[in-house]
């Protein structure tokens, strides 16, 4: 059984495919890292599976539900943690974690507990009552990380999630996902931070131009493309490669 699914899944901005057909299959309790160098379309699979997006052409589903006829009940099951989110700023967190908490129609003491132990193991309950347009990037992004697993939601998606944190904050999180895995949650798990990849996921799907171009666990991949690290297998497969001539390209024309 698949808990989520993308067939022949294509999205276009003013005719160019962003997404050329992707075809997915994910069984509950995977952990998936989605990567793909800037612009292969991972966000853009994330916002389809989470309907943010619902144009687009194909189907996918998340718990067996179509996600553009049952956009509502598969927010209620799933967490969601974006990069960069609209945080409502002029709230502070326990406002905004309340917002969220009763958007899934969680018990408002409840809400509150929850945030305030959360938000403790973060070291931001000082902050708790403090509007969030005075917080640095990281903060914000803590905040987040609550926002989209208050809930406790049976599928995680998670879109460069660590973007901002500092490396205290980058260990605690990894570690966080390393034990939802094991209470088995299904993780999906956008990110550049290859290292961070490597160690979580069970499986890994390189997009590249809005294509699947490789899709196995990590040493699969790496009998495949005869590499060391998931750094190198990603370099040798979307083919970004010449970084020292194109650095010394920038640097050259900066001289002008
Ligand atoms: N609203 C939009 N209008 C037009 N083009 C868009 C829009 N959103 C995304 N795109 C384009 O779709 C392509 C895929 O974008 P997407 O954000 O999915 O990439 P990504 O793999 O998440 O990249 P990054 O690693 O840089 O976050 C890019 O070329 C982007 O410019």
């Amino acid at each position: 059984m698949s808990i989520i699914q993308l067939n022949q899944v294509k999205k276009q901005y003013n005719g160019t495919y962003v997404l050329k057909g992707i075809d997915l299959s994910f069984s509950a309790g995977e952990i998936v890292g989605y990567i793909g160098p800037n612009g292969a379309g991972k966000s853009t699979t994330i916002k389809i599976l989470t309907g943010i997006i619902n144009e687009f052409e194909g189907n996918a589903t998340v718990l067996e539900m179509d996600v553009r006829q049952n956009p509502v009940e598969i927010k209620q099951r799933i967490g969601y943690i974006p990069e960069q989110a609209a945080l409502y700023e002029v709230l502070s967190p326990i406002e905004y974690l309340n917002f969220i908490g009763k958007l899934y129609q969680l018990d408002e003491n409840l809400i509150y507990k929850k945030s305030m132990d959360l938000l403790k193991l973060f070291e931001l309950d000082d902050k708790a009552n403090i509007r969030m347009n005075s917080f640095s990037k990281g903060m914000k992004q803590k905040v987040l990380l609550i926002s989209g697993l208050i809930h406790n939601p049976e599928i995680i998606f998670l879109d460069e999630p660590l973007s901002g944190l500092d490396a205290n904050a980058v260990i605690l999180v990894k570690e966080i996902l390393a034990q939802l895995k094991n209470t088995g949650k299904t993780i999906f798990y956008s990110s550049h931070i290859m290292d961070v990849v490597e160690k979580i996921s069970d499986r890994i799907i390189i997009i590249n131009k809005g294509e699947v171009i490789a899709d196995g666990t990590f040493e699969s991949l790496k009998s495949e493309a005869h590499k060391g690290s998931l750094e190198n297998i990603f370099t040798a497969l979307t083919g970004d490669t010449g970084y020292e001539s194109t650095a010394h390209d920038f640097v050259d024309i900066l001289k002008n």
